[in-house]
């Protein structure tokens, strides 16, 4: 089956490429068209355009960097809404529920199915097909896509109507913003304390707080390495839009609010385009 898909990003690359990989056909556009190039080494087409890719595939999918990304894509000339009567799109981009409806309601003015599907999980994760993804919207497209997800991520969610999917994964990532900020000040606190940052990410990896993040980062973090997995900049936007959710709801959100000060702070000091553990620098 012919799967579209749109932004070849650091997560968007490494999916369409195990998309090829497990047998799947995959019709490519990325804004910046020369990025195309290595997914065709992969036995990847390339469309024009969005429009273009949307009129050869059942359905497509979308990986792109935020909420103006995302609508861009879908609205502008030669975008997603000129072809999309009677075929499918997904938005895996982690984008607020707001944008999302907006995208929707207008795929479906068209004649169109939707179904947002944001990710949990990095680099790595995207690579090994390991990702969880958080979906909502069309049922029957949700369905339809399964396989893709299948070789995409080790966990499938369908959570209900359009927004849902876009909510949960912003209360996801405003816990692990939170939780990198108070990681980053254990290591300083223990640097500048003249222990070994080392042990810390053993003693913390033998007790209750042993997870997945600290275990990927603490690592790269000890050798000062801040090669993208996740960029900062998308940290921060997740940040935003999660406060953003908790003012809707009268949620007051203390902690993510600091958190979100550091990730500024390291924006404007040239940090967004690292990986979102750089925080700690601003802790220098
Ligand atoms: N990296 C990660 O670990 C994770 C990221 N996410 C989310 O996935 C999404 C993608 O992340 P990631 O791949 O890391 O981001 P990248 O910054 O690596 O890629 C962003 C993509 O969006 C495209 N893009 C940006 N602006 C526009 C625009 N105005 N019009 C069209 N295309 C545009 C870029 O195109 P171009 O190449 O031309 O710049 C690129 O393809 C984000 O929403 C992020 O929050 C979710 C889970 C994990
Ligand atoms: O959104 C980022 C992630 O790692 O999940």
């Amino acid at each position: 089956m012919e799967i579209g898909f749109l932004g070849l990003g650091i997560m968007g690359k490494a999916m369409s490429i195990n998309l090829l990989h497990h047998g799947f056909k995959v019709t490519v556009w990325n804004r910046t068209l020369s990025k195309c190039d290595e997914l065709v080494e992969h036995g990847a087409t390339v469309g024009e355009t969005p429009a273009a890719v949307v009129k050869k595939c059942k359905y497509t999918i979308a990986m792109l960097s935020d909420p103006s990304a995302a609508l861009s894509v879908v609205f502008d000339k030669d975008g997603v809404l000129e072809q999309i009567n009677g075929k499918g799109y997904i938005d895996m981009s982690t984008i607020d529920a707001q944008t999302s409806i907006k995208i929707s309601d207008a795929i479906k003015a068209k004649g169109g199915d939707f179904l947002e599907a944001p990710v949990s999980g990095g680099k790595t994760h995207a690579e090994d097909g390991q990702l969880v993804i958080i979906a909502a919207g069309h049922k029957a497209l949700y369905e339809e896509a399964l396989p893709a997800f299948d070789v995409l991520g080790k966990k499938s969610f369908f959570l209900g109507a359009v927004g849902d999917g876009a909510k949960m994964k912003l209360a996801v990532n405003a816990v692990m913003g939170s939780m990198m900020n108070a990681f980053s000040e254990g290591l300083r606190l223990v640097e500048r304390s003249g222990l070994n940052p080392g042990t810390l990410l053993d003693v913390l990896d033998h007790g209750a707080m042993s997870n997945g993040l600290f275990k990927s980062k603490g690592p790269t973090m000890l050798k000062n390495s801040y090669n993208p997995g996740f960029p900062l900049k998308h940290m921060q936007k997740d940040m935003r839009l999660a406060l953003a959710l908790g003012d809707e709801n009268a949620v007051p959100m203390p902690v993510a609010a600091v958190a979100n000060e550091a990730f500024e702070k390291a924006k404007s000091t040239g940090l967004g385009d690292l990986d979102f553990s750089a925080v700690i620098k601003t802790l220098n």
